[in-house]
């Protein structure tokens, strides 16, 4: 397809100023962008994008580059600093660098939170926050996807169940169920059954436990990916003259020259690449400036603008212009480890995912079919569509429940030990709004750990021949950083995940992986004479060796990087208010992943989308009639 006339490569070809200007053409940005130009025709909107923009939808995605792993035209992969709890393992993570951003790159597992997970940002938060409860996002979900119910002979074939209501958008963002599941699926279907966990009809409801079958974010019957640089910006430029794509230029930082309170700020851009800060140039919003680069790189342009942990940026050198050291701290991700086994009685399941890799026949049909119209195979299955999700009472005893609950609300009444959790120093540990705000955090997740529809656990399947499983850990209650590169700020950013720096996340972990466990004893297993290959039951009975095991295997991040700029009250060591202003400034806001001030139990896109969506919503009604 022809690159839209509004895609700009130069300053040259801008407008002298614009209204909004949104830093980051993501997820969430993108979503903000279609809806501002939408809704103000007379409006001007700019989007300045790092990356390019990728008009072969699907270039990246199956079958050329399924399952990609590294950095790759259109993503960053950072290797974090190392995890001391964690035998100093570092975490690979990548972020989207492209118009589309993480969107344009995920693994396009589609599911939302449960209904606690965002009613509990709004109770972290306070009564200003509440509009973000379930109820004040729910319609925002809605809104933003266009989800479309697959046809009988697939509802027939797969079982997929759903519920209409939880859907209803015309947004041109879609998912859908595909066409091709593995033969094995059934397998753990089975299994987790015999387990006593229920099938649920729909989980994108706000009820979200036992097993779900989950969209993947792509269109149906080809089966391509459905991202915001299409459903955001190129399905809908045509109809829009004030909407404008500034891609391969670099938001550096916002400069307030006249002071906080005379926002908008300009922002100070470069082009990539570039080694020149003489390349530098300012761009001029008569509205707001609005930050979307995602949860890494949002940060970093609050950091280099002066707006962050104070003592840090003296240390790097930077004027402070507004001492908030929430910006790039609460850094949370889902880790995981799990279970692993062999079936040694013959095991006949076809087409199994291995078989991609040992049958080269299935590959080149494979990769046939992902051509087609209406596509099929595998390729159309991007990660999956199923997953378990399974809260604590479901799964422990109440005696280790109750223990858990009972050392969480230790760690948030003394003092000491909430700050020996949290980074030290004046920023983090010895910050009182930084305590206050991470003891809030662990008393609403005590609570809500203690609700049996509250799932703390997710493992998505299908298996394979020779099988393992991942426990993702929903709710980490350990906190990291992201920091600008002291050396060079204008380079990556620095990322400290500190997993495990609360020693209370090997006791989810613990639970999680004891409770997958079980399906050793499921029928189904026995049918299959499935042999536990790790942790086993030497290593599972004893804390200290399943502990190490954990240490061992842990992936440390399942891409779901979040939460670096919360919406939190200041006094709780927050950045961004309940409107998504940055606390203490005038026409800035972040709009994007950063603004979680607990990572939600699911995997991160669609809930980018909703805080666009919703996020768009509160600017709309503040400019309306302006
Ligand atoms: C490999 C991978 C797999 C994933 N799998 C899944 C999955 O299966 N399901 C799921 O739901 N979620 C998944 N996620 C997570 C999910 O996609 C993201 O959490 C979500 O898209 C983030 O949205 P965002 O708007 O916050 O940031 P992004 O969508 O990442 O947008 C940030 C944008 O800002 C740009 N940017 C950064 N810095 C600057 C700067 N200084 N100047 C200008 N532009 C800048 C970036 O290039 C990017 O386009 C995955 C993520 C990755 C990376």
């Amino acid at each position: 397809e022809p690159v839209p006339r509004n895609v700009i490569r130069s300053p040259s070809q801008l407008r002298p100023n614009y209204d909004f200007i949104i830093l980051g053409g993501g997820t969430s940005g993108l979503t903000v962008a279609d809806r501002l130009s939408e809704a103000f025709p007379a409006k001007t909107v700019l989007v300045v994008e790092y990356g390019d923009i990728e008009y072969a939808p699907g270039s990246f995605d199956p079958p050329v580059n399924w399952q990609q792993s590294g950095a790759s035209v259109n993503r960053w992969a950072f290797n974090s600093l190392p995890n001391p709890a964690m035998n100093n393992k570092t975490a690979f993570v990548a972020q989207g660098q492209v118009v589309g951003g993480s969107s344009a790159a995920n693994g396009q597992f589609f599911d939302r939170g449960s209904r606690h997970d965002y009613d509990a940002w709004a109770e972290v938060g306070g009564d200003e926050f509440r509009k973000w409860n379930w109820n004040g996002i729910y319609p925002f979900f809605k809104k933003s996807v266009t989800f479309h119910e697959p046809p009988p002979s697939l509802v027939k074939q797969h079982g997929y169940t759903w519920d209409i209501a939880a859907y209803g958008g015309t947004t041109p963002i879609h998912s859908s169920f595909p066409p091709f599941q593995w033969a094995d699926t059934w397998v753990l279907r089975d299994v987790w059954q015999e387990m006593g966990i229920k099938i649920a009809k729909e989980c994108a409801g706000g009820n979200k436990q036992g097993i779900c079958w989950v969209p993947t974010s792509q269109q149906p019957v080809t089966a391509r990916r459905s991202h915001s640089g299409l459903g955001h910006y190129a399905d809908v430029i045509a109809s829009r003259s004030n909407y404008d794509l500034l891609v391969r230029h670099q938001a550096i930082r916002v400069v307030y020259p006249k002071g906080l309170k005379s926002g908008p700020p300009i922002a100070q851009v470069r082009p990539v690449p570039s080694s020149f800060s003489s390349d530098l140039f300012n761009l001029t919003a008569k509205a707001e400036i609005i930050i979307s680069a995602g949860a890494f790189h949002t940060p970093t342009i609050l950091q280099r603008s002066g707006i962050g942990p104070a003592h840090f940026l003296r240390s790097a050198g930077i004027p402070v212009l507004l001492d908030l050291p929430g910006v790039g701290s609460n850094l949370q991700d889902h880790t995981g480890g799990g279970i692993r086994w062999n079936y040694t009685k013959p095991y006949s399941s076809f087409p199994i995912p291995s078989d991609l890799a040992n049958n080269a026949t299935f590959k080149a049909d494979s990769i046939a079919g992902f051509n087609e119209t209406p596509a099929r195979g595998p390729y159309t299955l991007a990660l999956g569509n199923e997953a378990i999700y399974v809260s604590l009472p479901r799964m422990t005893s109440k005696s280790t429940l109750s223990s858990l609950l009972h050392r969480i609300h230790q760690q948030a009444t003394s003092v000491p030990s909430t700050a020996a959790i949290l980074p030290p120093g004046p920023d983090y540990g010895s910050n009182p709004s930084m305590l206050a705000g991470y003891k809030s955090q662990l008393l609403t997740l005590a609570t809500q750990f203690a609700k049996p529809d509250s799932p703390t656990m997710e493992t998505p399947f299908a298996t394979s021949s020779d099988g393992s499983r991942l426990a993702f850990l929903l709710h980490p209650l350990s906190r990291g950083t992201v920091q600008i590169n002291l050396t060079n700020p204008l380079s990556q950013p620095i990322i400290d995940y500190r997993h495990g720096s609360n020693p209370l996340d090997f006791d989810l972990h613990i639970s999680h992986i004891r409770y997958l466990r079980q399906v050793f004893d499921t029928p189904t297993f026995k049918k299959y004479g499935a042999v536990e290959t790790g942790p086993g039951k030497e290593v599972a009975d004893s804390d200290a060796l399943l502990k190490e095991y954990i240490k061992q295997e842990i992936i440390l991040s399942f891409q779901h990087p979040c939460c670096t700029a919360a919406m939190l009250p200041k006094h709780k060591g927050g950045v961004v208010g309940p409107d998504l202003k940055v606390h203490g400034t005038r026409g800035l806001r972040v709009v994007d992943i950063s603004v979680m001030p607990l990572i939600v139990g699911s995997h991160t896109s669609a809930t980018a989308y909703a805080i666009g969506e919703k996020a768009a919503d509160l600017i709309i009604r503040e400019w309306k009639g302006r």
